[in-house]
């Protein structure tokens, strides 16, 4: 079981306190949670599609040991509590006219083949390769942010049809890709999220 930190615990507390979200399904609501919890930005009550079918894919892939891949060292670095396979700083990623980033995707799924998690906090070249490249994945969180592609390679994620979370606006980054693929990983059944850890004066 997680460690809650009392600090996490009143952020969860505060957050509650400026958005209901008690009616949506458990892993949309810990996902959706947990990244207004790492921006402090309540319009991802709003702004993030997510669907519970593709999160309990997800969660069961994660479960499973499916291999958790970043586009960015920054999001790799967000996710502590499982090993991530990020290519981008791989001396052998050459561009081939695309980004770094999204050529490091390609060598990435060389790593993992069909099944991973994918998991984009910065660069919509990235996201673009992981639809148009078949990565077959149980699940992408796909939240790159900026003004140049962001929101558009998110709206193509949700026409792919592909398992997926996103946001309809420009914002997302490594922080909040980072936080959702945590939601995941910290859920437990039938625990309400961010239920502060006993201390030693419940024990
Ligand atoms: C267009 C790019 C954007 N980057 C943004 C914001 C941040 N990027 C940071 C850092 C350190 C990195 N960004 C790269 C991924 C680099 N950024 C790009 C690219 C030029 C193209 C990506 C794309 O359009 O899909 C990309 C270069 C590439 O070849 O892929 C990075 C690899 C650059 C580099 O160091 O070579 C590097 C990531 C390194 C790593 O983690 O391994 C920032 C920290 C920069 C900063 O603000 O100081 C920041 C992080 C934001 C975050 O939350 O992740 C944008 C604004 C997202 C922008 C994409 C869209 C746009 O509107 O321009």
């Amino acid at each position: 079981m997680r460690t809650i930190h009392p600090i996490e615990a009143r952020s969860m507390e505060i957050l509650r306190s400026r958005v209901d979200l008690g009616a949506l399904p458990p892993l949309t609501r810990a996902v959706t949670e947990r990244v207004i919890h790492a921006s402090a930005d309540l319009e991802y009550a709003t702004d993030l599609v997510a669907d519970e079918a593709c999160l309990r894919q997800g969660l069961r892939a994660l479960r499973d040991g499916a291999p958790i891949v970043t586009d960015v060292a920054m999001v790799a670095a967000g996710i502590t509590a499982r090993p991530v396979i990020c290519s981008i700083g791989d001396p052998a990623v050459a561009s081939d006219g695309l980004t770094r980033s999204a050529a490091g995707i390609r060598r990435s799924y060389a790593k993992t083949g069909p099944g991973a998690v994918w998991v984009v906090g910065n660069a919509p070249t990235a996201l673009e390769e992981i639809i148009e490249y078949g990565v077959a994945p149980a699940l992408v969180i796909g939240l790159p942010v900026g003004f140049v592609g962001a929101a558009e390679s998110k709206a193509a994620l949700r026409d792919s049809g592909l398992p997926a979370v996103s946001n309809v606006s420009e914002k997302g980054g490594s922080a909040v890709a980072a936080a959702a693929l945590n939601a995941l990983l910290y859920f437990e059944e039938g625990a309400p999220p961010w239920s502060p850890s006993p201390t030693k004066e419940d024990s």
